[in-house]
């Protein structure tokens, strides 16, 4: 369904112009369906979303939601719910008092907006804080009122702002598991921006990358997780990627010049994507040399959990001699490699250690560029 043909859900075209800035992005959202915007910081996710809520004015574009026109109305006429770190809940008033203002300001009378209200704070499950003051919630429970004051408007929009960013780990967990509850029974359409690709993977049912103001890749979570197209979106769902040429069942990556076969694969430009688990390190030359095997110098040791990722820079001066995938040039690619903690310690890698490094080719994902 194109934006055009979609009657019901957002369907906007959004232009700012700033002096060294400029956003150009078409962003569409069927009823109920949440969209995750992703972006490296400046892409522009704020921006998008603020101008979406009214509190940036578009140099060019629209806004439609429902089939109702916003582009030109002032925010508080919009009827978009807004979870936006710096709309912090009204510090005077009660938690229900801050959930009715929505309502009230709609017009509803004192008492339906505060039965709303009520009603509201026990789905989030907060009955019992009714009465609180904003300060004496913690983190969590405000940012879940906050989520209900948005939605105590019945907006036909819903914008969230990094909703989680400033919980701690454990907050979030329950917040983020609240939210999902709730953006599951919305009716609407919603947008969401956020850093954190669990948050995205999540919560989100497509996911829009944007970089520079643009878009550049969008898909179900799923399909952008395993065929990321920048080298943003690779690192931020964990991958090796390249770009290349698949020749013949074989692909010749620009830097690096690997070698990986490629069975069935697209012929021409494209992507060669691999999770750092599929790569193997040896400190000498392996036996029975796999084909994908060049050597490489290890740059950084990170921990991550039970594991250990290894950091790989293009080989050293001394990397001639490997009848390897082009060892002899001795520009390796560079890659991650997730490896053991028992690996590091036989291996003995640190930084600057010289390692032998493999792909499986049978774990490797190519795709048209
Ligand atoms: N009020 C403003 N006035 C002028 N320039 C701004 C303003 N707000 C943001 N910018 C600039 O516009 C660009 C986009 O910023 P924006 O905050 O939308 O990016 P973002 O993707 O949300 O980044 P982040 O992830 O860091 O929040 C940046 O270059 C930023 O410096």
């Amino acid at each position: 369904m194109t934006a055009a043909e979609q009657a019901g859900g957002l369907d906007a075209r959004i232009v700012v112009r700033r002096p060294r800035f400029d956003l150009d992005l078409v962003l569409t959202a069927a009823p109920g369906e949440v969209v995750a915007l992703l972006g490296p910081n400046g892409a522009g996710k704020s921006t998008a979303l603020r101008a979406l809520a009214g509190l940036t004015p578009l140099a060019g574009g629209h806004v439609r939601v429902d089939g109702r026109d916003l582009t030109r109305l002032p925010p508080d006429e919009r009827r978009v719910g807004m979870v936006f770190q710096e709309y912090l809940l009204f510090p005077h008033m009660s938690a229900l008092e801050n959930v009715a203002f929505g309502p009230r300001a709609q017009g509803t009378g004192r008492r339906e907006a505060r039965r709303r209200a009520a009603e509201w704070l026990e789905h989030v499950g907060l009955a019992e804080q009714a009465s609180a003051r904003p300060r004496a919630l913690s983190g969590g429970q405000a940012q879940r009122v906050a989520l209900a004051r948005a939605l105590a408007v019945r907006p036909g929009l819903l914008l969230l702002d990094e909703p989680l960013s400033a919980l701690d780990a454990h907050t979030r967990l329950e917040v983020r598991a609240a939210l999902r509850r709730h953006l599951a029974g919305f009716a609407g359409a919603a947008v969401l921006v956020t850093h954190d690709p669990l948050d995205a993977l999540t919560l989100a049912d497509r996911l829009v990358v944007v970089e520079g103001g643009r878009l550049v890749q969008e898909g179900a979570p799923a399909d952008v997780a395993r065929h990321p197209r920048t080298p943003y979106v690779a690192r931020l769902v964990g991958l090796n990627l390249f770009r290349g040429r698949a020749d013949g069942g074989s692909v010749v990556i620009a830097d690096g010049r690997l070698k990986i076969d490629a069975v069935a694969s697209p012929e021409g430009d494209v992507f060669l994507a691999f999770e750092p688990s599929a790569v193997a390190l040896y400190r000498s030359r392996p036996d029975g040399s796999p084909r994908n095997l060049w050597k490489a110098r290890v740059a950084a040791v990170e921990s991550r959990g039970d594991r250990f990722r290894i950091r790989l820079d293009g080989a050293g001066p001394d990397a001639s001699g490997g009848d390897g995938p082009d060892a002899s040039g001795g520009d390796g690619p560079q890659v991650s490699a997730d490896v053991t903690a028992a690996a590091v310690a036989e291996l003995g890698l640190a930084e600057g250690s010289p390692v032998w490094a493999s792909v499986k080719a049978t774990e490797v994902r190519v795709y048209p560029a």
